[in-house]
């Protein structure tokens, strides 16, 4: 039997009628058998999601958001699909459930689990259209709902896979359906074992794709963007890029875990130990290759910059003089811990220990509050976490002109600096 080919696209391919188009041509030239295609919520569903949960949390009408949201959907069905379509009829009851879910009680305690029922529905609403606009094109594919398959903990808004459960529910819900028909399904989403909604982390619809793969054991996944593939830095910020034909797994993790965006930091890790390759291809230019991320690419040594926004620096400093052992930084890594907070940097002094983390809702105010007692605690917010793979000697200055450097890190192969602008 062939094996599977997983196709991803994210919500810049889906982010209005004409890009609905555009995927559906990709489709046409590529389908057969043992397909299954993941698709993101449509354009910037997830953030628009994600401000009316916070209205609703601050007690503030949510109401125009809702129905913006709505009419956004509706809007790219009008371009797709012609009048009395038993899409719209669909697309009302997604939009009705919404509705109902949002009427429920939420507060700071509920408040992830009410997230990733909310937050999902991007996702539901998307694929649906996407689907049926496939089928009215008669591009046959079957709607599949991911979180029978991709079973996860109950760890809310970052929600950790059960690999075994997974694999098992693909093998024999799935596969027997793949051999007659592509299958298409939503990115993000799974479910816990009591069957609750649960989401990946921001922008898991990559991480979906591998999950997908892996557990198929599919033959290569490929995720569609809206570049020519993986560059040595993002080009919506940086001039006078350069595409990477090819990649090896290590070389994408590391990017990844540094914060290139374009893949998200989970994705490569199933990919590589299954020996699945990973393509980065442009939606735009279908044709043209890509980058190709797998074991055997040979290393590279181009400067690649990679730059995190939204950045926090949290100082914690020791206040009766003595000097930081390890006791005082199992500290401030158990509460980062528990709430779910990941070092992005990290520099120690004799007196103090410096994190730099995500800014993240309420997230903050809960680690000062936590470590108050035993800390003196500084942080500076807004911040950018610059990181060089690679870098030309003395390459790092052109990037700090123009800011002000609050702490600088470097080593044979990277150079960090979290700056601010002057
Ligand atoms: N090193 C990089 N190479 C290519 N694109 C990058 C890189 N770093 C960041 N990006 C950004 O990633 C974006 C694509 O990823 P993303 O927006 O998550 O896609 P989608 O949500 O449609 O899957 C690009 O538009 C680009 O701005
Ligand atoms: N829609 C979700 C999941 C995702 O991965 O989206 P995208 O593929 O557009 O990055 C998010 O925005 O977080």
């Amino acid at each position: 039997m062939a094996k599977t080919l997983v196709y991803k696209f994210g919500g810049a391919s889906v982010k209005d009628s004409e890009a609905v188009k555009n995927l559906s041509e990709i489709i046409r030239n590529r389908l057969r058998k043992n397909f299954l295609i993941v698709v993101s919520a449509m354009g910037k569903t997830t953030n628009s999601l994600e401000s009316l949960l916070a209205k609703k949390l601050a007690g503030e009408d949510f109401s125009e958001n809702s129905a913006i949201l709505k009419q956004f959907h509706v809007e790219i069905c009008q371009g797709l699909f012609p009048k009395g379509h038993a899409v719209f009829a669909q697309v009302e009851n997604l939009f009705l459930q919404l509705k109902n879910k949002l009427e429920q009680e939420l507060n700071r305690d509920n408040y992830d689990e009410f997230y990733d029922e909310i937050v999902g529905f991007g996702e539901l609403v998307s694929s649906r259209i996407v689907a049926e606009y496939l089928c009215f094109q008669e591009l046959l594919v079957v709607w599949k709902d991911a979180r029978e398959v991709v079973h996860t903990n109950s760890d809310f808004r970052f929600a950790k896979v059960d690999w075994e459960k997974t694999a098992k529910s693909c093998a024999s819900q799935w596969r027997p359906v793949l051999e007659s028909f592509p299958i298409l399904t939503q990115g993000f989403i799974g479910s816990d074992p009591k069957g609750r909604p649960t989401t990946l982390g921001r922008e898991g619809s990559d991480f979906t794709a591998a999950i997908l793969a892996a557990s198929l054991g599919a033959g290569s996944a490929t995720i569609w963007k809206d570049v020519p593939g993986v560059l040595n830095a993002d080009p919506k910020v940086f001039s006078n890029t350069r595409k990477f034909d090819e990649l090896g797994y290590r070389e994408a993790a590391e990017m990844t875990y540094f914060g290139a965006s374009v893949i998200h930091p989970k994705t490569i890790k199933p990919l590589a130990n299954a020996g699945i390759p990973l393509f980065v291809k442009s939606f735009l230019y279908p044709d043209a290759p890509g980058t190709k991320i797998h074991g055997e690419a040979a290393p590279h040594d181009v400067p690649t910059i990679v730059l995190k926004t939204n950045q926090i620096l949290v100082s914690f400093k020791v206040t009766d003089f003595t000097f930081i052992e390890e006791l005082h930084i199992h500290r401030v890594y158990e509460q980062l811990q528990a709430l779910k907070l990941r070092v992005n940097m990290l520099q120690l002094s004799a007196i103090s220990i410096s994190i730099v983390i995500d800014a993240q809702l309420f997230k903050l105010e809960q680690l000062l509050e936590r470590l108050k007692p035993e800390f003196e605690i500084r942080y500076n917010e807004g911040l950018e976490l610059l990181t060089i793979l690679h870098p030309a000697e003395n390459g790092a200055q052109a990037y700090l002109e123009g800011y002000e450097v609050l702490l600088e890190q470097a080593s044979r192969n990277t150079f960090q600096a979290v700056r601010r602008k002057t």
